[in-house]
C-alpha cells in the first residue's frame, strides 16, 4: 500500500512538474510573429531586467545579442525596443503615424490624465500639438522676435552666478528657474521673481514627482499596484502632487484671465481661451476645454524646463573638464559680439565651434536617452514583425548617440566631430536630441535659443572651474525619464573685461 501511494505519489510529483514546465515553456515562449528577446519569468516577464538602475547598458547588451528589434515583456504587456539610426527611421518616421500613439498605462492616464500634448493620442493629441506649434509660431518663439524674452531672463541669472562670488555653487536650481520662468512667460506674458513663494512652490511640487516618477513606473505594468496600503510605489503621492499643481495653475489661470483684452492675445494661455470661445461660439467640434489648458500650460514646464536645464548643467560639466574647449567658445563670443553687450541667436552662424560643441554636448550628454514611450493602437507590420496593438515601444536613442560604429571613442567629448575640415558645421542624422516624426519635440528651435544664449552669456562673463582642481567633477549621472548628472558644484569665477 505504501510502495502504491509512493508510486503515485512520486507520479503526481512528477506529473505537476511536468505540466509545470509544459506551462511555463507556453507562457514564455515569445509570442510568433514577433521579433526575439530574452525570455521572461512567469507573471513578470522581463521585469528583473528593466528593474537594473543603468538601462543604456541593459539596452547596449540586448541589441548585441538580438539585433535592432527586441521584444520584451513585463506583467504580460508586449514591449519593443528599437535600436539603431535605420530602425528608428524605420519605426518612427516611415511608420510614423501607427507609433505616433502613448501607451494607456499609469503615467499617461492618471498622472497626465491622457491631455493635452505628452500624454494624450488621437483628436485630442492632434489638435493640442496643432494649436501648439502654430501658436508658438505666431507668438515668434525660437525666432529674433521672442529673443528677447529669453536675453530679459539672462540678466537675473547671471546676478545669481555673480553673488556666489566664486565660491562652491551647485546650479541646479538657478539653471532650473530660469528655464520655468522662460516657459512663464510664453504661457502668462510674464517672468516670476526667484524667491516668487507660488512659483518657488510649483517647481519644487514638479522636481519631486520627477523624482518618485521611477517609484511608479512598475504600476504601468502591475496597475493592481497602485492601490497597496502605505503607498510603497508613491502613486498616492505622486497623484497628490498632480492635484497640488493644478491648484496652482487654475489660480494663475483665473487671475490671468481677468486681464485678457480679446483684441490683445498676449500668451498662449489667451490664445488658448480665445480659440475655445470661437470654437464653442460657432459650434466647431472641439477637443479643448478648460481641463486641458491646465495640463498643456504643466506639458510645457514639463517639456521645457527640465530637457533644457540639464542639456545646460551638462555643458558646464564638459567645458569644466576640457578649460581648452572653454576658452575657445570665449575666444568666438568676444570676436563676435565686436563691442556689444549680448550675442543674439543670429550670431550663432558665424559661430561655428559654439555651434559644434553644443551639438557635442547634446550627444554626449544624451539627456533623453530612451525619448517618451510610443505606442500603436492597431497591429502593424514590420518586415517579417507583427508588432501587436497596445505595445509599449522604447525609443533606444542611446544606441545611436553612443554608438562606436558611428562615433570613434563615443564616450569623449569632441566638438569637431561635427565640423568639417573648412571648420563649418556638420549637421549629422544620427544626431536626434529632439528625436524624430510626429512627435519630435515641438519646442526645438526655443531650446537650441536658449542654450546657445545662456551658455554664451555664462561663458562671456564667467570662467567655470572645478571646485578642486586636483578633482574634476565626475561625468555620471542618473538614468530617469532623462538623464541628469548626480549633484555637484563648481565655480564661477567673474571675467575682468
Ligand atoms: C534641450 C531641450 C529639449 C530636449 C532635448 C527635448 C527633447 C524632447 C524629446 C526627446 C521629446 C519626446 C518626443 C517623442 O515622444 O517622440 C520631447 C517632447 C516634447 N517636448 Fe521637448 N525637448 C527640449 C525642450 C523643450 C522645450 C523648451 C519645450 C517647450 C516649449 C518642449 C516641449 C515638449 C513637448 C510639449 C513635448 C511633447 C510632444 C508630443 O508628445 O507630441 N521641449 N522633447
Amino acid at each position: 500500500m505504501s510502495f502504491f501511494v509512493t508510486l503515485v505519489s512520486d507520479n503526481l510529483v512528477t506529473i505537476a512538474i511536468f505540466l509545470l514546465v509544459l506551462l511555463l515553456a507556453r507562457r514564455l515562449r515569445p509570442r510568433p510573429g514577433l521579433p526575439p528577446g530574452p525570455r521572461g519569468w512567469p507573471f513578470v516577464g522581463n521585469l528583473f531586467l528593466l528593474m537594473k538602475p543603468d538601462k543604456r547598458e541593459v539596452f547596449r547588451k540586448l541589441r548585441q545579442k538580438y539585433g535592432d528589434l527586441v521584444s520584451l515583456s513585463v506583467g504580460g504587456q508586449p514591449i519593443l525596443l528599437v535600436n539603431g539610426v535605420d530602425k528608428l527611421h524605420e519605426v518612427f518616421v516611415d511608420h510614423g503615424k501607427e507609433f505616433d500613439k502613448r501607451p494607456q498605462v499609469f503615467t499617461v492616464l492618471k498622472v497626465g490624465q491622457g491631455k493635452a500634448v505628452v500624454h494624450s493620442s488621437g483628436h485630442v493629441w492632434k489638435e493640442h500639438r496643432g494649436f501648439v506649434l502654430s501658436n508658438m509660431k505666431e507668438l515668434g518663439i525660437g525666432k529674433t522676435t521672442f529673443q528677447q524674452n529669453v536675453v530679459e531672463e539672462i540678466k537675473p541669472f547671471l546676478d545669481v552666478l555673480d553673488s556666489t562670488k566664486g565660491d562652491d555653487f551647485d546650479p541646479r536650481f538657478c539653471v532650473q528657474t530660469a528655464m520655468s520662468n522662460i516657459i512663464c512667460s510664453i504661457c502668462f506674458g510674464k517672468r516670476f521673481e526667484y524667491e516668487d513663494p507660488d512659483f518657488k512652490d510649483i517647481l519644487n511640487i514638479f522636481d519631486e514627482n520627477m523624482r518618485i516618477s521611477g517609484s511608479t513606473s512598475i504600476v504601468n505594468y502591475f496597475p493592481f499596484l497602485e492601490n497597496l496600503p502605505g503607498d510603497p510605489f508613491k502613486c498616492g503621492a505622486c497623484l497628490d502632487n498632480v492635484d497640488k499643481i493644478q491648484v496652482i495653475l487654475k489660480r494663475w489661470i483665473e487671475r490671468h484671465r481677468k486681464t485678457l483684452d480679446p483684441s490683445k492675445p498676449r500668451d498662449i494661455i489667451d490664445r488658448y481661451i480665445l480659440e475655445l470661445e470661437t470654437k464653442r461660439k460657432t459650434g466647431e467640434a472641439t477637443t479643448m476645454d478648460e481641463t486641458q489648458l491646465l495640463k498643456l500650460v504643466g506639458d510645457l514646464f514639463v517639456g521645457g524646463t527640465e530637457t533644457t536645464a540639464t542639456t545646460l548643467r551638462w555643458a558646464l560639466l564638459f567645458l569644466v573638464r576640457h578649460p581648452e574647449m572653454q576658452q575657445r567658445i570665449y575666444e568666438e563670443v568676444i570676436s563676435t559680439l565686436k563691442g556689444r553687450t549680448q550675442l543674439s541667436i543670429l550670431d550663432k552662424k558665424g559661430m561655428p565651434f559654439t555651434s559644434a560643441a553644443i551639438l557635442e554636448i547634446q550627444r554626449l550628454g544624451d539627456i533623453a536617452p530612451f525619448v517618451l514611450p510610443h505606442s500603436n493602437f492597431e497591429e502593424v507590420t514590420l518586415g517579417k514583425y507583427t508588432i501587436p496593438a497596445g505595445c509599449v515601444v522604447i525609443p533606444n536613442v542611446n544606441s545611436v548617440h553612443h554608438d562606436p560604429d558611428i562615433w570613434e571613442h563615443p564616450l569623449e567629448f569632441r566638438p569637431s566631430r561635427f565640423l568639417d575640415n573648412n571648420g563649418s558645421v556638420v549637421n549629422r542624422k544620427e544626431l536626434m536630441p529632439f528625436f524624430i516624426g510626429p512627435r519630435m519635440c515641438p519646442g526645438k528651435s526655443l531650446a537650441k535659443m536658449e542654450v546657445f544664449l545662456f551658455l554664451t552669456s555664462i561663458i562671456q562673463h564667467f570662467e567655470i572651474l572645478p571646485t578642486d582642481s586636483e578633482r574634476l567633477p565626475a561625468l555620471e549621472g542618473h538614468v530617469g525619464i532623462t538623464y541628469v548628472p548626480h549633484p555637484h558644484s563648481l565655480r564661477f569665477v567673474k571675467r575682468r573685461h
